[in-house]
């Protein structure tokens, strides 16, 4: 116990208590070279018994390369290698797909896996804070296994007991630029078992062309553009209301009309309308004959809303009682009012009675218009409270290239920008380009829209317009 021996007075988990005579601790044992050595060979033999296991192409080809150069001479090596090399080739031309994923992924894998994420790993967790400290031991979360698409590596990362994902998607900008990564993204596999998805290019750096109209739209699942995984992004437009928001210029234009092209067969047969006002005369005025009805001033905005306030609900009333939820048919169908630049009417327009009446009607149909099949899609340059101070009332929202970090948390909701949705940091250079939360998952996912150009709102509205434009326009007092 009184032992003067190297390393005795190190262990100090408690402060002594200076009213105590005696002090009990844990005595310090010194531990054997030979018990360090034997540690540091069993350390090796097990990774080299793990290895076959882990990278068995990898350990195969050097095996009879060895075997082969060592029996047979270099001169068969040579040959042999040869024979392969001219193998792979043919295989890479004839057969790129599978040579993509059975070989090229697995060796980009094997090689990031060693040069990029091990190599890294420690120094990384530790700057970034994912490192955790117990009684002065260091622990780190472990890689489990890395893989690659041909856009991304996803590396499966087994957590430290006691920490939870929500610690790595707090991390994840500092993991992105540790990595060289563009963003970085946490999926939860089960307990501890959490992969990290880093892209290695930017795979929506390309506009994407007005997507194929759907012969069945699925007003749950509208295509309007890409995500980052290459992906499908499905927006719902039933049952909810969406607003997108993003300076001028980030491309909201393109989310109204990707949606509104995706719907277009339901428009055809009645199952569906849109209802459409367009302060700036600008957006929504190019596919007037899509619309069942459109006004561009003020005050006709305002009847618009008010009688889709009425319309929603009669149509309440019908289904008190008797249905909880909508189905659209010609009858009843599903409406959606697009609302271009929404602060046109709630904050800047300056008449103080049409702000007001505007405000209301808009909340009235966001908070009573989902279930009887009456949805407000919205289109917002500034998101802060003054400006529009019902965007709480909107349960999907769209963050398209925004003016400032704070306001990534005022759309997306609380944490969004600490899980990596940067929108104020998207590049002018990409209109179109978003951060939307999916259903069900609280980590911001990228996508982008689909571009939907002036010569294609001409084909829809030669396709799908009505023809007589008097009869669609009943709203507009221009
Ligand atoms: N998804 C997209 N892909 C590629 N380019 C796009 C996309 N969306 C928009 N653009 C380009 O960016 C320009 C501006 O887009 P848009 O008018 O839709 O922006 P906005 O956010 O509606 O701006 P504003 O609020 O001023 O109307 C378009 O003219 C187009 O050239």
């Amino acid at each position: 116990m009184l032992s003067n021996k190297p390393g005795t007075h190190q262990v100090t988990l408690t402060a002594p208590v200076p009213a105590h005579a005696f002090r009990f601790s844990t005595p310090v044992v010194e531990t054997p070279g030979i018990l360090i050595i034997g540690r540091w060979i069993g350390r090796i033999v097990a990774f080299l018994a793990r290895l076959p296991f882990r990278f068995p192409v990898a350990v195969g080809t050097v095996t009879v390369s060895g075997l082969v150069g060592y029996f047979l001479g270099w001169g068969a090596l040579a040959a042999l290698w040869s024979v392969v090399d001219i193998g792979l080739l043919v295989w890479w031309r004839r057969w790129p797909s599978t040579f993509r994923t059975l070989l090229g992924l697995r060796v980009v894998a094997a090689w990031r896996w060693v040069w990029i994420y091990r190599r890294h790993w420690q120094p990384v967790l530790v700057v970034a804070g994912l490192a955790e400290t117990y009684a002065e031991r260091q622990y780190l979360p472990r890689i489990r296994r890395v893989t690659c698409s041909q856009w991304s590596d996803r590396v499966r990362v087994r957590l430290v007991a006691g920490t939870t994902p929500a610690h790595f998607e707090e991390r994840v900008t500092e993991l992105a630029h540790g990595f060289g990564a563009p963003s970085c993204r946490v999926t939860t596999l089960g307990a501890r078992d959490i992969v990290l998805e880093f892209p290695r290019r930017d795979t929506l750096a390309n506009p994407i062309d007005a997507l194929p109209v759907p012969e069945v739209p699925d007003l749950d699942a509208l295509p309007v553009g890409q995500r980052e995984d290459g992906t499908p992004w499905l927006l719902k437009l039933h049952g909810t209301h969406v607003l997108v928001v993003g300076v001028t210029g980030a491309g909201k234009g393109s989310v109204i009309w990707s949606a509104i092209r995706a719907m277009l067969p339901a428009l055809a047969d009645g199952t569906a309308q849109v209802w459409a006002i367009d302060p700036k005369r600008m957006e929504l005025s190019y596919g007037r004959t899509l619309f069942a009805r459109y006004a561009d001033t003020g005050e006709s905005a305002v009847t618009l809303l008010e009688t889709a306030v009425t319309d929603m609900q009669e149509r309440a009333e019908r289904y008190a009682g008797k249905q909880r939820s909508h189905t659209p048919t010609v009858a009843d169908p599903f409406v959606v009012v697009v609302l271009d630049e929404v602060a046109f009417l709630t904050a800047y327009h300056p008449d103080r009675d049409v702000r007001r009446r505007a405000e209301n009607a808009i909340a009235t149909l966001t908070s009573q218009g989902r279930s009887v099949g009456f949805t407000v899609l919205a289109a917002l340059q500034d998101p802060r409270k003054e400006v529009m101070n019902l965007r709480n009332l909107f349960p999907d929202k769209i963050a398209l290239r925004l003016d400032e970090a704070t306001q990534v948390d005022m759309v997306l909701g609380e944490g969004a920008r600490d899980r990596g949705a940067n929108a104020h940091l998207i590049d002018p250079d990409l209109p179109g380009v978003a951060f939307v939360r999916l259903e069900g998952s609280p980590v911001p996912v990228r996508v982008r829209a689909a571009y939907v150009s002036d010569d294609d709102i001409t084909a829809m509205t030669n396709d799908y317009g009505a023809t007589e434009t008097g009869s669609v326009d009943a709203d507009s007092d221009r």
